[in-house]
């Protein structure tokens, strides 16, 4: 690490967070014809809590998450959502569930012929049918606002940098509150400042709006500013779990590659 960049320190503890348990998944499992992704995924997350998954590509970080969502169905295990069973939840169900989960893409895609401030009424009207344009003017600006870019309301995605683009995503998702933001490699793509930018921002809003957040990332220094605990995945399930100070230190040699890697 850098002397300059020491100033921003690991997360020392996780604060003080209500017991309350958002995500409650025990054995998961997951199968795609013979090929065993998810093998035995079991975690808690806690309300305000921020967890980091790491793991090597193709481990099925990305699957755990589509399946909490319910963009895919798990094949056993109990997978458990703001305290529901949702395996079992109907298609309505699930709509509501997924209204309080911001899913922030790898791409954090956004429409390129609409500005950033009818990109961000796009879910407010057609997801949670506002009307009343006050109101919606009233929220585009606060959530632009906790993104730091109100000044960019009326430009269009070209004009804006990777770093601007990926924070109006982020402000798109978080728009309709979610209570849980899961976050696909939030940082991929950006440079080190940027990609920083983007993780004390996941933290800031961690705090403001008291959201519970998964966080997939390879990128050590996201996981280093934001992460209350670390999962490490490898071979279909957790094989590590602790803070970044803990992890660092471990003596398992899959769990200190990921430490020793140049960032
Ligand atoms: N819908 C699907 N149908 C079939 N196979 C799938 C499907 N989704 C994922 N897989 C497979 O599951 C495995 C895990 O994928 P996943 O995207 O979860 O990995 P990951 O750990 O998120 O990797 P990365 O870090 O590269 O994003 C891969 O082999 C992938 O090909």
């Amino acid at each position: 690490m850098k002397e300059a960049d020491k100033h921003i320190e690991a997360k020392k503890e996780a604060p003080e967070h209500k017991p309350e348990v958002v995500i409650h998944a025990k054995g998961i499992k997951k199968s795609f014809g013979k090929k065993k992704v998810l093998k035995n995924i079991t975690f808690d997350l806690k309300k305000g809590e921020n967890i980091v998954v790491l793991g090597k590509s193709g481990q099925g970080k990305s699957v755990t998450i589509q399946c909490v969502v319910g963009m895919l169905q798990p094949d056993g295990g109990k997978l458990e959502v703001f305290g529901e069973d949702i395996t079992t939840m109907n298609d309505e169900e699930l709509k509501q569930l997924r209204m309080k989960i911001g899913f922030l893409f790898q791409g954090g895609a956004l429409y390129d012929s609409m500005t950033v401030r009818d990109n961000l009424e796009f879910p407010l009207t057609r997801v949670l049918k506002l009307k009343d344009q006050k109101e919606i003017n009233k929220k585009v600006e606060g959530v632009l606002d906790a993104v730091g870019l109100l000044d960019a309301i009326d430009k269009m995605p070209s004009d804006l940098s990777g770093g601007m683009r990926k924070r109006v995503g982020l402000a798109r998702t978080l728009i309709v509150n979610p209570e849980i933001m899961l976050y696909d490699e939030p940082t991929t793509g950006l440079d080190p400042i940027t990609s920083r930018e983007i993780s004390e921002l996941i933290n800031r809003l961690q705090r403001k709006y008291e959201i519970s957040s998964v966080i997939i990332t390879h990128d050590m220094e996201c996981a280093r500013i934001t992460a209350d605990r670390i999962l490490v995945m490898d071979e279909g399930e957790y094989i590590a779990e602790g803070s970044y100070k803990e992890l660092e230190k471990s003596d398992n040699e899959m769990v200190r590659s990921f430490f020793n890697e140049p960032a």
